[in-house]
C-alpha cells in the first residue's frame, strides 16, 4: 500500500492573505467519536462537520474492517456509521499503524467483541508515545493485556475483558486519548468509575457532549475528576464536530506571518487557550465576533516565550506553528517542549530556509528576525508540515514540502483554503 508520502506541496512566498476561511472539524474529536459509535449495537450514527483528511479516511477503513458500515459522504462532510454488526476485533496493522486514533477503537472492541487484537498504533513520529496510562486503566477495570509475537515475529497486544467493572481509575498525567478511551470503558461497564486527573481539552468534552447524548451518564468533564454511571447501552444518535483550534491556530498564525486580515469561521477564542495570549503579545490583533474570529496583524512581529502544556496551556501542536512565525519576530525567542521529547525536527528544515535556530534537549532558542527563502524541506510530522507551510508563504521563492501526507493526516483542502485568501500553494501527487 502506498504510504502517500510523494505527495508535496509547493508554496510560492510574498502574498498578504485576506478573506473569509473555514475552519475545518476537529480531527482530535472525530476519532474517539468514531471510535464511541461502534459502541452502539443498533441503529445508524450521523456526524457532521466530518474534516475530509486522511486520518478519518483511515478511520472509516478501520470500522470497515471490524465489520462496521461505514460511509463517508465527503460533499456532507457527514459520515454515517452502522455498526450494529461488529465482526472482527483485530485492529489490523496496515490500517491501524498509519494513524494514532486506532487505538480509540479498544474500547468498543472490548465491549462488544470481548476483545481488541492492536497490530500496531501509528500517529505523528513525536518521540516516545506510551500506552500504559490506557492498558493500566483497563487492567484496573478487570480485562488482561498480553503481547503475542507470531512466528514471523511481528508483534501484536492483545485485550481481553469479560464484563468490564468499574472503578477507581487515575492517569498519571492528563492523557488527552487516555481520557477518551477510559470514559468510552466506562460508560458501558458495570458499576461507577471515578477518572482522576482527567484531560481538560475542549474535544474531550465534545466526546463526553456525544457520549451523553448516546445515553452515558457522564459527569465532571472539564474538572479534572469525571464520574461515569455505567449503563446497558448506548444509542446511535446524530452530533455536529467541534471546530479544529489546532486548525483554527495555524490559520490565525498565516494571517499573523503575511500580514492583512482574515476571518475564521467557526474559530473560537476560548479554544486557543494561551495560544491566544501568545499570539496577541506578538502582535496579532483578534476580534470574536459571534462564531467569526476576525484576526488582523499590521505592526513588525515580536518575539515570544511559549511553553507547552495540556489544554487550557499552549498546545503542543502549535508549538511548531509558532517556532515558524517566531523566525520573523524582531529578537530571541524561547520555546520549551514539555508534551513530547521529539518534535523538535522541524528546526532543521527551518535552518534550510534561512532561519536561526538553536536546539538544546527540549527547549530551542529562535534568532530572529531573519529573512527566509524557499528550499526544499520535509514535513517529519503533521505539524511540521503546517510549519513549513507557513515559512513558505513568507519565504522568497519556491518551497517544496515533501511527506505531504503529513498534512493531509490533519488538514483538509489546505492549498485551496489558504489560495482563496491569496496565497499561492499547489498540492502536487
Ligand atoms: C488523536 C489525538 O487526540 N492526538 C492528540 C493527543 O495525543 P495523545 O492522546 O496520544 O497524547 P497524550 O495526551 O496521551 O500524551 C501526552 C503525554 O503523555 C504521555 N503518555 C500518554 C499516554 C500514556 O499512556 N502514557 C504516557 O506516557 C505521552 O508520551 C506524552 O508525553 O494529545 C496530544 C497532546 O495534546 C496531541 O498532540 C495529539 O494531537
Ligand atoms: C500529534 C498529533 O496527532 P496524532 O496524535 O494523531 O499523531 C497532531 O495532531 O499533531
Amino acid at each position: 500500500m502506498s504510504l502517500g508520502h510523494e505527495v508535496r506541496y509547493r508554496v510560492r512566498g510574498g502574498a498578504e492573505l485576506n478573506g473569509t476561511v473555514f475552519v475545518q472539524g476537529a480531527k482530535n474529536a472525530v476519532l474517539p467519536m468514531i471510535g464511541a459509535s461502534l459502541m452502539a449495537a443498533e441503529g445508524r450514527t450521523v456526524l457532521r462537520n466530518v474534516p475530509i483528511i486522511e486520518d478519518v479516511k483511515r478511520a472509516v477503513e478501520l470500522a470497515q474492517a471490524v465489520g462496521a458500515k461505514a460511509e463517508l459522504h465527503e460533499a456532507e462532510r457527514t459520515l454515517v456509521i452502522d455498526a450494529s454488526q461488529l465482526t472482527s476485533p483485530v485492529l489490523p496493522e496496515e490500517i491501524a499503524s498509519r494513524f494514532r486514533g486506532s487505538f480509540l477503537f479498544v474500547p468498543a472492541l472490548l465491549h462488544r467483541l470481548g476483545e481488541a487484537v492492536i497490530e500496531g498504533v501509528g500517529g505523528c513520529n513525536l518521540g516516545s508515545r506510551n500506552l500504559d496510562f490506557h492498558y493500566n486503566g483497563f487492567k484496573r477495570m478487570g480485562a488482561t493485556v498480553t503481547e503475542q509475537v507470531s512466528d514471523d515475529g511481528r508483534g501484536s497486544i492483545h485485550v481481553k475483558a469479560g464484563q468490564l467493572q468499574g472503578g477507581t481509575l487515575y492517569l498519571d498525567t492528563p492523557s488527552h486519548t487516555g481520557t477518551e478511551n477510559l470514559l468510552m470503558a466506562a460508560s458501558l461497564a458495570e458499576g461507577t468509575t471515578l477518572i482522576k486527573n482527567c484531560a481538560l481539552e475542549p474535544e474531550v468534552l465534545d466526546v463526553i457532549q456525544l457520549l451523553q447524548r448516546m445515553g452515558a451518564r457522564i459527569t465532571g468533564g472539564g474538572t479534572g475528576f469525571i464520574t461515569v454511571e455505567g449503563v446497558d447501552r448506548l444509542t446511535a444518535v446524530q452530533h455536529t464536530v467541534m471546530p479544529d483550534r489546532i486548525d483554527a491556530g495555524v490559520l490565525v498564525m498565516a494571517a499573523a506571518a503575511t500580514g492583512g486580515e482574515i476571518s475564521l469561521v467557526g474559530a473560537s477564542l476560548e479554544h486557543l487557550g494561551v495560544a491566544a495570549d501568545k499570539l496577541e503579545q506578538m502582535g496579532v490583533e483578534f476580534a470574536q465576533e459571534g462564531a467569526v474570529l476576525r484576526v488582523r496583524r499590521d505592526r513588525p512581529l515580536r518575539p515570544i516565550n511559549v511553553i507547552t502544556d495540556e489544554y487550557p496551556g499552549f498546545a503542543t501542536d502549535l508549538q511548531s506553528p509558532i517556532m515558524a512565525l517566531s523566525c520573523l519576530a524582531d529578537g530571541p525567542s524561547y520555546i520549551y517542549e514539555r508534551i513530547f521529547d521529539g518534535r523538535f525536527k522541524l528546526a532543521d528544515e527551518l535552518v534550510r530556509m534561512g532561519a536561526d535556530i538553536e536546539v538544546n534537549g527540549n527547549r530551542a532558542k529562535v534568532n530572529g528576525a531573519t529573512p527566509l527563502r524557499g528550499a526544499e524541506v520535509v514535513a517529519h510530522d503533521l505539524r511540521t508540515g503546517s510549519a513549513l507551510v507557513l515559512a513558505g508563504l513568507v519565504a522568497e521563492g519556491e518551497t517544496t514540502i515533501t511527506n505531504g501526507y503529513y498534512l493531509d493526516r490533519g488538514h483538509s483542502h489546505i492549498a485551496e483554503r489558504l489560495n482563496a485568501l491569496g496565497a499561492d500553494i499547489e498540492r502536487l501527487v
